[in-house]
């Protein structure tokens, strides 16, 4: 491909040699529209595109850059980890570094097994749960994305919600079958389902903060409910941490909520991801030995992967692990609530009724007198919102040099790299996406 083309040029090429010119769906505008933006380069709270324009970046990777973009000493610790070469197919001692740092930070996860993407680590979780309790059922919530396996599509967020989807086809009958979705934080329907079909339930997964349908916290007692329900029934609880795990605290959504002494909960399983790879593909699952051992070699629940533990992407995550001490989450967490005001302000200065949900420094806004008055506690709450006024509000941010996630379904992402300089220019141009957020129409 010739240099110097234009982004709608990359991106028609693009669609010509790539489905939908992008590799995860996510990434097209589908519902904000215009061409993606082809990026080139990303450092700090940076990111710069393909035409040489930079923006302050609130997708951060969506997720992994809780340190901001090349954080010079994840770069150095992959660059070394390179010069040693770049997968072994073999045990590293920086795998073992690696799981007992995540085993320090979430104590109920006395093991842990690597893989290279959040859907492995669910999906792999979900067959634990299968072949731990020999039955087939597994309940998911409405809105909760898990990664882009089979049983887990059903009513997924994420990418699925952005483009209205009630799942995927190609998924069979028998696997879409076997997994029940209910509606998020409603305990009664949780109660119900085990009720009626208890037996033959394997495991509950949810997110441990739903990230994937905008952010919609779970109602205080909910994740309880989960564990308290599965136990009575003999059955697993997966938290996905994917998203929440070792950003939004040093021991992700559980260790906020639960706490890591004397926990309120705890799940069998946990799945991460993003973070705990600092950038590089890496995932990972964790729980007590008596489960994880049901994993070959040692038990006979399948599971492999060429690239599982890969010493590059183990080096970054020890890095990343490392660097993710009490100052850097501290900082996060105070550029998070900076932007938040800001947005806040902007959006009442022009009269949106809106509501910002967060977990923890994750966070999202609702547009609409609803979602502003009741707050937004399901799938259908979220999709009833004012979807709307987000393309204008998106396209305005760009405009001004600021990337959003171009979905009103996605979170907001800062990281310890956010500055001043970085957390002012998204200030001033919040005022006027939010007029634009203000004059859109249906
Ligand atoms: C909560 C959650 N679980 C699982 C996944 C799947 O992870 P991956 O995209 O690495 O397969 C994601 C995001 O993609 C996620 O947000
Ligand atoms: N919402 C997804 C992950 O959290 C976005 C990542 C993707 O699917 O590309």
């Amino acid at each position: 491909m010739p240099g110097h083309l234009s982004m709608e040029e990359v991106y028609r090429h693009a669609c010509e040699v790539i489905p939908g010119g992008v590799n995860s769906p996510v990434r097209a505008f589908g519902s904000v529209g215009g061409t993606p933006v082809f990026l080139a380069s990303a450092s700090g709270p940076h990111v710069v595109d393909i035409e040489g324009r930079e923006y302050v970046d609130l997708v951060c990777s969506w997720g992994p850059a809780l340190l901001g973009h090349a954080h010079p000493e994840v770069v150095a610790a992959v660059q070394d980890a390179a010069t040693r070469g770049l997968s072994f197919g073999a045990p590293t001692t920086a795998e073992v570094q690696l799981a007992e740092l995540i085993r320090g930070r979430v104590p109920a996860a006395e093991k842990v097994r690597f893989v290279s993407t959040g859907t492995e680590a669910t999906m792999t979780a979900l067959r634990i749960a299968r072949g731990a309790t020999g039955r087939d059922v597994i309940v998911k919530f409405a809105g909760c994305y898990h990664g882009h396996s089979d049983a887990l599509l059903a009513e997924a967020g994420s990418g699925v919600a952005t483009a209205g989807l009630p799942g995927s086809a190609g998924v069979t009958k028998a696997s879409a079958g076997d997994t029940i979705v209910l509606p998020y934080n409603d305990v009664a329907a949780l109660e119900a389902v085990f009720a009626e079909r208890g037996s033959e339930i394997a495991c509950v997964i949810s997110e441990a903060a739903p990230a994937n349908m905008g952010i919609v916290t779970p109602l205080p007692g909910f994740n309880e409910a989960i564990r308290r329900i599965t136990a009575a029934h003999g059955a697993l609880m997966i938290l996905d941490e994917v998203l929440t795990g070792f950003r939004v605290g040093p021991s992700g959504w559980w260790g906020l909520e639960a706490g890591v002494q004397n926990p309120t909960y705890t799940p069998d399983l946990f799945a991460f991801g993003k973070v705990v790879g600092g950038g590089m593909p890496l995932a990972g699952l964790g729980g007590p030995a008596a489960l994880m051992d049901l994993l070959a070699p040692v038990g006979p629940v399948y599971q492999a992967g060429t690239l599982s533990g890969n010493p590059l992407a183990t080096a970054a995550g020890i890095a990343t692990l490392t660097l993710a001490d009490a100052a850097a989450y501290a900082q996060v967490d105070a550029a998070s609530l900076t932007v938040q005001r800001a947005l806040a302000d902007a959006l009442d200065a022009v009269g949106v009724p809106h509501r910002i949900q967060t977990a923890g420094n994750l966070f999202s806004v609702f547009f609409g007198e609803d979602a502003a008055a009741r707050g937004v506690a399901t799938y259908s709450d979220a999709k009833a919102a004012d979807t709307f006024r987000y393309p204008p509000f998106f396209h305005a941010m760009l405009d001004a040099g600021v990337a959003l996630p171009p979905s009103v379904f996605e979170a907001w992402f800062l990281s310890a790299a956010h500055d001043d300089a970085a957390l002012n220019r998204i200030a001033e141009a919040l005022p006027s996406a939010a007029r634009a957020a203000a004059s859109a129409t249906r």
